[in-house]
């Protein structure tokens, strides 16, 4: 589904991304941890078209498409979704407006029907009821006033109503309370799919207890540096990066 060879990319004019590649095949979820500064959450802005970063080599191959050559609307119509590590506040723009303006858009641009707001609504609690979300959220403005755990669950309400192909979560666990953490956990399992992959980016091997990841990566100086399965997550919590440094060398990470 997504096939990521030798990316190497900028941001102000800085190399951040140096030669990074990565598979990642429909029904999969796979976990990309990694030292502060290592370049995880570019990736995750460069796959889903965020302005300011300059792919300066290697290419992104999504569904059988040149991604890079993607609109970042495009892109979201098909199928790629990107839960922020930092969601943003549209302070007067009310959040059910929002949501079914951006699901209403995508189905357009795929050729679909768009919803009406009975039908929208209807979806919308089905989906609020995986999700543990307050019903006075979907009429407060996108994030306005909401706590920080409340932001990251409105982020996985969106994910799970637009039910994309490829759902990027970038730090989606920081900041959350073990019940909301669990929750974020619970609709991120319920959208898993054969059809559908996850690229879960975490610092806390906490979060792979609830998400069961098929393959873990570790992200260092802009490259995969090392790549297992879910044991390869217990072995950084229990070392730290340098047992990676250590393997590796130096140099790498
Ligand atoms: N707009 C920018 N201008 C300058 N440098 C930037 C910009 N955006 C990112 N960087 C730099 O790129 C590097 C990688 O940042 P990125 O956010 O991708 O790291 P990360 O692996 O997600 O880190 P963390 O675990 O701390 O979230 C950092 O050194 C960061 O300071």
């Amino acid at each position: 589904m997504l096939k990521i060879d030798n990316l190497h990319a900028s941001v102000a004019g800085k190399e951040i991304l140096k030669g990074l590649s990565l598979e990642v095949n429909a029904g999969e979820v796979h976990a990309i941890m990694g030292p502060n500064g290592a370049g995880k959450s570019t990736l995750g802005n460069i796959l889903a078209g965020r302005d300011g970063y300059e792919v300066t080599a290697g290419s992104i191959t999504f569904d059988g498409k040149d991604l890079l050559e993607l609109e970042p609307e495009e892109r979201a119509a098909a199928g790629v979704f990107l839960a922020f590590q930092y969601p943003v506040e549209i302070p007067g723009v009310n959040n059910t407006y929002f949501l079914r303006a951006a699901f209403n858009a995508q189905r357009k641009a795929r050729g679909e029907e768009e919803l009406d707001s009975m039908q929208f609504l209807k979806r919308v609690r089905e989906k609020l009821a995986v999700l543990h979300l307050k019903d006075e959220l979907l009429h407060r403005g996108v994030n306005e006033g909401f706590s920080g755990g409340e932001k990251k669950r409105n982020e996985i309400f969106q994910m799970a109503l637009l039910e994309p192909k490829l759902a990027i979560l970038d730090e989606t666990d920081s900041g959350l309370d073990i019940d909301a953490l669990k929750a974020v956990a619970d609709g991120v399992n319920a959208q898993r799919s054969p059809e559908r992959a996850f690229l879960v980016i975490t610092h806390y091997q906490r979060l792979l207890d609830y998400i069961k990841p098929d393959v873990v990566h570790v992200l260092a100086d802009g490259r995969i540096v090392e790549t297992g399965g879910p044991e390869l997550a217990l072995e950084l919590e229990a070392h730290g990066y340098d047992w990676i440094r250590q393997r590796i060398g130096p140099e790498a990470a």
